[in-house]
């Protein structure tokens, strides 16, 4: 009898576990005080799980990985245990879900508060002034966009010293890992049911994780109300992508749980092979496109030619949703986030006192360049702050020594080009232990963690079809390190255990 595994893509339920009578609130064992022997199990174990269940990525010692599926994979980094986290604070998380996706639709739409709020950086950063170019010529043609999808990852850092959780950025493009991060939680899950007699816990403790289904669910919904069923989803992708297993999760779920067809494309091959017919339908290599998914597009890196800069503004003119739109992508910069911290300003946005409470409890300091006071003190005491270009996907910002460097040099210089930064307050989360392993190797680290929660929103003209809380992302990284990233290889990908 051959061992068939359970698809996570039959709705990842609790599995029933009997009930152990211990105090379930108790914080899970010091994972420095689990003995080597006991270690070396688990490693072993995960490291047989993880190719079992699909808990891959491709191997960076390979250049065919991020090309050929299911060649050169190696199990993704992982923790072995799950890190613990305070059950009211992640329900603060849960919580304000809802409200962000539907802060993001209504920034979305204020294309005079984007443009406004952007005109200075557009002058200092021409990645965001060619998606503001963009933008700008949809204005100008009305173009409408009645069908709204958002993807999101909102991430976040528990401040030790304020036990406040603060908002670290909102990701409305390419928010990564929907797929691994289910996976994580199960496998976390499986380990402790397994070693229930080494390790007193209550996997009920780690929170259900269905992100890949309700992303899937989404995007599905979303296809339906295009209304053409030939019509197929289009990724949007990188040509060499290590995490492409993240997104096969969502294909999979897409063609067996919604009978959904995806196609995967660069910007440079829609741009040979895409097209717009009279009504606005894209057809790319013959195939109608109902909604284009992207998980790439969101750094300059991605623009090598005018051609990947045709292909994006030819999918914005089409009638595909996208997801995100141009707006959505504005919308998720890291000078909205910025602008929309200063007084005032939700209230244009949200009516809802008690919402506009729950956003702004959780915003971490924010501020322009324009501060002088700020600045001032951030030359002064650059370990207090994080100094962000409105970059995506990880490795772009200044930490600590570098941010008083980069401060002096601007004002030097006097181009206004402190325009294509913001500051933040620096974050320190409490540091946790943890067992990190990567290639096969595991190692007893002193970390901090990074929880991401996502969010899925679906609107039809008026009417809200979906706004919730969708699933989440715990990542440990060693605490020495600044920069996060689980791709750029500092962080693993882990689950949470409520305590
Ligand atoms: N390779 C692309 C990566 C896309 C990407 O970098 N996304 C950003 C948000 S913009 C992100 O979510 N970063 C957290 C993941 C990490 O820690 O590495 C993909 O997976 O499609
Ligand atoms: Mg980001």
């Amino acid at each position: 009898k051959i061992f068939i595994p359970k698809s996570p893509l039959k709705c990842a339920k609790v599995p029933e576990m009997q009930t152990q009578l211990e105090d379930s609130a108790k914080p899970i064992v010091d994972p420095h005080d689990i003995d080597s022997k006991l270690v070396q199990k688990l490693a072993n174990d995960a490291l047989v799980w993880c190719p079992l269940r699909g808990l891959l990525v491709g191997d960076r010692n390979s250049e065919r990985s991020g090309t050929i599926p299911g060649v050169d994979m190696v199990h993704a980094p992982v923790a072995l245990i799950p890190m613990s986290f305070p059950e009211s604070h992640w329900k603060q998380a849960c919580e304000v879900a809802p409200i962000f996706n539907e802060l993001v639709d209504r920034v979305s739409q204020d294309g005079e508060f984007l443009q406004q709020s952007l005109s200075r950086t557009r002058k200092a950063d021409p990645f965001t002034s060619r998606l503001l170019e963009i933008h700008s010529k949809m204005l100008e043609i009305n173009k409408l966009e009645e069908i709204r999808l958002g993807l999101h990852r909102s991430d976040y850092m528990l401040d030790e010293q304020t036990k406040l959780l603060l908002q670290i950025e909102l990701n409305t493009i390419s928010s990564s890992f929907p797929g691994l991060s289910c996976l994580v939680s199960e496998l976390h899950r499986s380990l402790l049911q397994q070693y229930r007699e080494d390790i007193a816990s209550d996997p009920n403790r780690i929170p259900a994780n269905n992100a890949v289904n309700q992303f899937a669910e989404a995007l599905a919904k979303a296809w339906n109300e295009y209304g053409d069923p030939r019509a197929v989803i289009i990724f949007v992708v990188q040509a060499e992508e290590r995490n492409m297993y993240d997104q096969h999760w969502l294909s999979a779920s897409l063609r067996e749980r919604h009978q959904v067809t995806t196609i995967r494309k660069t910007l440079a091959e829609i741009d040979a092979l895409g097209e717009l017919q009279q009504d606005g339908t894209l057809v790319v290599d013959g195939q109608a496109v109902a909604v284009i998914y992207f998980r790439a597009g969101y750094a300059p890196s991605d623009y090598h030619s005018e051609s990947e800069w045709k292909a994006r503004l030819l999918m914005e003119q089409s009638r595909a949703v996208k997801c995100p739109s141009i707006s959505y992508h504005l919308a998720g910069s890291k000078k909205i986030q910025q602008e929309l911290a200063k007084p005032n300003v939700l209230e244009r946005f949200l009516e809802n006192k008690d919402d506009i409470a729950k956003l702004r409890k959780c915003f971490a300091g924010l501020w322009s360049l324009d501060e002088s006071d700020i600045v001032k003190d951030a030359i002064e005491r650059p370990e207090l702050y994080v100094m962000k270009p409105q970059r995506e996907g990880g490795g772009n910002n200044i930490y600590g020594e570098d941010v008083r460097g980069a401060l002096l040099k601007l004002q030097k210089e006097g181009t206004g080009s402190d325009a294509a930064y913001i500051l933040m307050q620096r974050i320190f989360p409490k540091i946790s232990h943890s067992i990190l392993m990567r290639e096969g190797i595991s190692h007893k680290e002193e970390t901090i963690s990074e929880l991401g929660i996502y969010g899925t929103y679906l609107r039809n003209k008026t009417e809200v079809l979906i706004n919730q809380q969708a699933g989440y992302l715990m990542r440990t990284k060693v605490s020495s390190s600044d920069e996060g990233g689980v791709a750029a290889g500092f962080a693993v990908l882990d689950s949470i255990y409520l305590v």
